[in-house]
């Protein structure tokens, strides 16, 4: 089915590594808006669909369109460019500097000033550095971080740095933001919260939302549509009613328990 509407079209794409065929021929398509989750059991390939879509990994076989144009082949930071921004399984932030640094250094790849004016410290520099520090304070504040802002990165409480890896990637003003895990390590406190401030960040920004997540509750309870994948495999596609009753996605999770 094609949806010329589709904010993201992932056509039959793959990645083969040595003898390990980690994704294959995966057909992914999001509309604007919608919040829609990647699931499936520990190595099943989603880590790896974001490697792909976000440019760390070329597939090695189909395509990938965002926005109308061709992504396949772009290095990371152009696909960040491009509006695509995600967060990390394993929490990535800059430790050592504050918790407003960490997001005016996202910020700073979309500032007006150019590394010149900011070289030869020119008065647009100024004027940038100020816009800058203020949305990002905003970005903060919007996460409840803003009282951390001169802490370090890694003195945050566990549950704040998720929070702040996501304002992070907000702050690079995304159209499509892809995010791994978040409520990994969360409370059940913690990851309610999440949810609603997912849901309102969405609306608020017009984002198109894309999780990885292995908190069922979570997942089916604010995603509109999910992809399952297993052993690379695209093994259903669609609604939380419909995957929650689905043969192979039951299966595939009962192979992960017994596993286990
Ligand atoms: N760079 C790489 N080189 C070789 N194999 C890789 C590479 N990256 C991922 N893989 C393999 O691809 C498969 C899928 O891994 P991936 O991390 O995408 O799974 P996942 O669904 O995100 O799992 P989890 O839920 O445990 O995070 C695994 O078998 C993994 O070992």
């Amino acid at each position: 089915m094609t949806n010329n509407t589709a904010l993201l079209q992932v056509k039959g794409a793959g990645i083969q590594f040595g003898g390990l065929k980690a994704v294959s021929e995966i057909n992914i398509e999001l509309n604007r808006g919608e919040l829609i989750g990647l699931i499936g059991p520990n190595g099943a390939g989603k880590t790896t669909t974001f490697n792909m879509l976000t440019g760390v990994y070329a597939p090695t076989e189909g395509e990938i369109v965002f926005d109308g144009k061709k992504l396949t082949g772009l290095k990371p930071f152009q696909v960040t460019r491009r509006g695509i921004s995600r967060t990390f399984q394993n929490i990535r932030l800059f430790n050592e500097l504050t918790v407003l640094d960490n997001v005016k250094v996202a910020y700073h790849s979309l500032a007006k000033h150019s590394m010149i004016s900011s070289i030869l410290r020119l008065p647009s520099h100024f004027a940038g550095e100020k816009e800058m520090e203020e949305k990002s304070i905003e970005f903060l504040k919007i996460f409840q971080l803003e009282r951390y802002k001169d802490e370090k990165a890694k003195n945050l409480p566990y549950g704040q740095q998720r929070r702040l890896e996501i304002a992070r990637a907000l702050a690079a003003g995304p159209k499509l933001l892809l995010l791994d895990e978040p409520a990994a390590g969360m409370n059940p406190q913690e990851t309610h919260e999440l949810m609603e401030l997912i849901a309102f960040i969405r609306k608020q920004f017009d984002l198109t939302i894309l999780l990885i997540e292995h908190d069922m509750p979570l997942v089916m309870g604010i995603c509109e549509r999910i992809y399952v994948l297993d052993h690379g495999q695209l093994i259903a596609a669609g609604t939380p009613d419909v995957i929650r009753n689905h043969p192979k996605v039951i299966e595939a999770y009962l192979g992960e328990e017994v596993s286990e």
